[in-house]
């Protein structure tokens, strides 16, 4: 039983009866989200389901029809500097002429406010970023001149030049071989031992369980939420995924999407 008198910290993110709708189809009904402790938390369901919607609504890139969000029990627009985003790789314009250290620069910016220019502190801290993902070499190069796992690794650079508490990544995984993707999660894992909290987008259940503390099994609705172990049941996964797939018939697909990707 839960004690009244003994006040819980407001959640770190607490989604209340969002719906959102494109062209007034509804693609995100009710959610309803709270995201209490700091982690590694995961975001998954099939094409469609809404995921990348999600996050967007959020970060206030897509209007919501209803419902609202609070972070630190703040409405979401006055915490928004305490918050990074990470877009789909594929969303991003990466013919835009800018050097990977200005892209990383700029993730600074927020912290400035109005006016203020990037000093010698900020590109410390941007030569910092650049290195823990590694890719201080490439400091001048433009970003269209990179590989897809290397423009994936100056996003995350940017966003933790950004020093955000609470993080949204959509797909950081996507397209990157085995070598990145164990150092971005690496790079996810020390950020959430720091304290912090990141939202990831994923697609291969297969690695749910390794990396992840929590999960969101997402289909228009939240169908579950909560500690991985618990939450991804056969049940789950069929009422997020549909027909008669078990977790098996998952893994075998995403192994399979693995070989067709190598
Ligand atoms: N800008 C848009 N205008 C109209 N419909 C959209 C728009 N963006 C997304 N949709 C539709 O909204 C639904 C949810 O899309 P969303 O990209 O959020 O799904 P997702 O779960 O991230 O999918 P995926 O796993 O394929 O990336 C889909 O049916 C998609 O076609």
């Amino acid at each position: 039983m839960v004690d009244s008198k003994v006040e819980q910290p407001p959640a770190v993110l607490d989604i209340h009866d969002m719906t959102v709708a494109y062209n007034r189809r509804p693609v995100l009904w009710n959610i309803d989200l709270t995201l209490r402790d700091p982690g590694l938390i995961a975001i998954v369901g099939p094409n469609g389901a809404g995921k990348s919607t999600m996050i967007r609504a959020v970060m206030g890139l897509v209007p919501m029809v209803g419902g609202d969000v609070t972070a630190w029990g703040n409405s979401i627009n006055r915490e928004r500097h305490r918050i990074g985003y990470v877009p789909q790789r594929g969303s991003v314009d990466w013919d835009f002429p800018i050097s990977v250290f200005e892209t990383v620069l700029m993730g600074t910016f927020g912290s400035l406010g109005w006016f203020r220019r990037p000093g010698r502190k900020q590109r410390e801290l941007t030569m910092q970023c650049l290195e823990r993902v590694g890719m201080q070499d490439f400091a001048k190069r433009q970003i269209g001149q990179l590989s897809g796992g290397q423009q994936q690794r100056v996003f995350l650079a940017r966003a933790l030049a950004q020093e955000a508490e609470l993080y949204f990544m959509d797909e950081p995984m996507a397209g990157v071989d085995a070598a990145t993707e164990r150092i971005v999660f690496e790079l996810l894992k020390s950020l959430s031992d720091e304290g912090r909290t990141i939202v990831v987008v994923h697609h291969d259940l297969r690695s749910v369980s390794e990396y992840f503390d929590e999960v969101v099994l997402l289909n228009v609705r939240v169908v579950a939420s909560g500690p991985v172990e618990t939450t991804m049941t056969d049940a789950n996964l069929q009422a997020t995924y549909g027909g008669r797939l078990t977790i098996l018939d998952r893994m075998a697909e995403a192994v399979q999407r693995q070989v067709e990707t190598e």
